[in-house]
Parts: C-alpha cells; sequence; structure tokens
C-alpha cells in the first residue's frame, strides 16, 4: 500500500495534520460548545510535530494551555472523494497524538470570529507517538485512551463515544481536501481537558498498546 518512502516515520513526510474537533459530545458540552452535526475541522502545521524526547513549549503569548489526547490516523494511500465503504483501505496505521491547545488564545478567537491557528497550529502543538501498523488495532472505535499529567488522570475516553466514525471522517475531508499518503487525521479529544505548566509530565497512553510521555519547557524568546 505505502510507497517507497516509509510511512512509520510519518512525522518526517512534511504532510498535512488536519484536525476534527468536537467529536466527543462530552468534550464539546465541557466548553460550552453545541455537540456538532457535522465534523468541525482545522489544520496544523507539519512543524507542530513533536516526538518524545524534545519538549512540548509553552508559547509566549498563551497562559492556559491545554492537553488533548486524540487517536491520530495515518494515511497510506490518497485520494479525493473516497467511498465510506472504501475509507479503510487508505488507513496505513494509527499514531496518539495530543492536540495541544492554547484556550485563551482560542476563546479570543472565537470571540472576534478569527481562526484558530495560533490556539492550535504552534510550534510543539503535535506531540505522536511511535506508528502504529494498522494490523495491530482490530477496530479504532474499540480503544481506551487516557492521559495522566503529573500521574493524576486527567482524561479517560473511549473511541466507541466518537460522533464521527473513522470512515466517515475520512469520506467527508476527502470531498474537500484531497488526502495524501502521510497525511495525519486527530478525531477528537474525549472530556477532561485541563491546563498544563513548566516542567509539567504529561503520559498518555492507548490501552495496552502504546504509551507515551512529553514535559512542558518554555518558549525562549
Ligand atoms: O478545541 C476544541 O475543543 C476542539 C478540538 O480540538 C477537539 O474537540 O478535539
Ligand atoms: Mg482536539
Amino acid at each position: 500500500m505505502a510507497s517507497s518512502r516509509n510511512l512509520s516515520r510519518f512525522w518526517e513526510w512534511g504532510r498535512k495534520i488536519i484536525c476534527v474537533g468536537r467529536n466527543y459530545a462530552e468534550h464539546a458540552k465541557e466548553l460550552k460548545n453545541e455537540v456538532p452535526t457535522e465534523p468541525v475541522l482545522f489544520l496544523k502545521a507539519p512543524s507542530a510535530y513533536v516526538r518524545e524526547g524534545a519538549p512540548v513549549l509553552l508559547p509566549y503569548y498563551t497562559n492556559n494551555l491545554h492537553h488533548e489526547v486524540e487517536l491520530g490516523v495515518v494515511i497510506g494511500k490518497g485520494g479525493t472523494n473516497i467511498a465510506q465503504s472504501n475509507a479503510m483501505d487508505h488507513v496505513e496505521g494509527y499514531a496518539l497524538c495530543l492536540d495541544m491547545s492554547a484556550r485563551d488564545v482560542q476563546d479570543q478567537c472565537k470571540k472576534k470570529g478569527l481562526p484558530w491557528t495560533l490556539a492550535k497550529a504552534f510550534d510543539t502543538s503535535c506531540p505522536v507517538s511511535d506508528f502504529i501498523p494498522k494490523e495491530t488495532i482490530q477496530d479504532p472505535h474499540n480503544l481506551k485512551i487516557w492521559l495522566k499529567v503529573n500521574d493524576n488522570l486527567r482524561q479517560e475516553g473511549h473511541t466507541s463515544s466518537m460522533i464521527f466514525s473513522v470512515p466517515f471522517l475520512i469520506s467527508y475531508i476527502s470531498r474537500i481536501i484531497t488526502l495524501e499518503e502521510g497525511d495525519l487525521i486527530l478525531t477528537g479529544t474525549p472530556k477532561g481537558v485541563a491546563a498544563v505548566g513548566e516542567n509539567d509530565e504529561m503520559a498518555a497512553g492507548i490501552d495496552n498498546i502504546i504509551t507515551m510521555k512529553f514535559q512542558i519547557k518554555k518558549q525562549l524568546q
């Protein structure tokens, strides 16, 4: 399915990061947003990727950086107008991802009707785990995802609670934005998002499949 380039290091491809927002009703409600009837989409820049061993940076312009743990879907075969019925053929694998969000900045953007770029797309706003081959996960809608900060459980959700399924999202997105090999789709966060500060340690995992850890550091100016 994949080309000669190795998708197991998908973050090195520099491809699109397409994020789905409000895909868990309980999270939409905790931020006082309506539960959507159509997916909410936004993008992160490919420079947002960060891998274990490097810190997640606290942007200088926020006082409320939130964690959002999410299941990521790595696209293996690109396409436009992909039918839901064969959408899973376009999946190469998965990754555990964080959608780091400057919540105070996002709140301001919402009030002013401005895009979320500063809140969501900054450098290190997309920590990712190792690549998880497709065969490892029988059903992407049957996974528990969790996140702890300094060993305290903050988020624990089940992907069965997604409003829009992975095949639906692939099909929906591909009618708007051509999907390419190496693209990553972030499928939204369950409830429990909250703030992190300098030197906090975030640990996250999917069932007994994968775990990862990241430390928060101040951005140097
Ligand atoms: O900022 C938000 O609440 C939207 C979002 O990314 C999510 O639901 O995962
Ligand atoms: Mg999110």
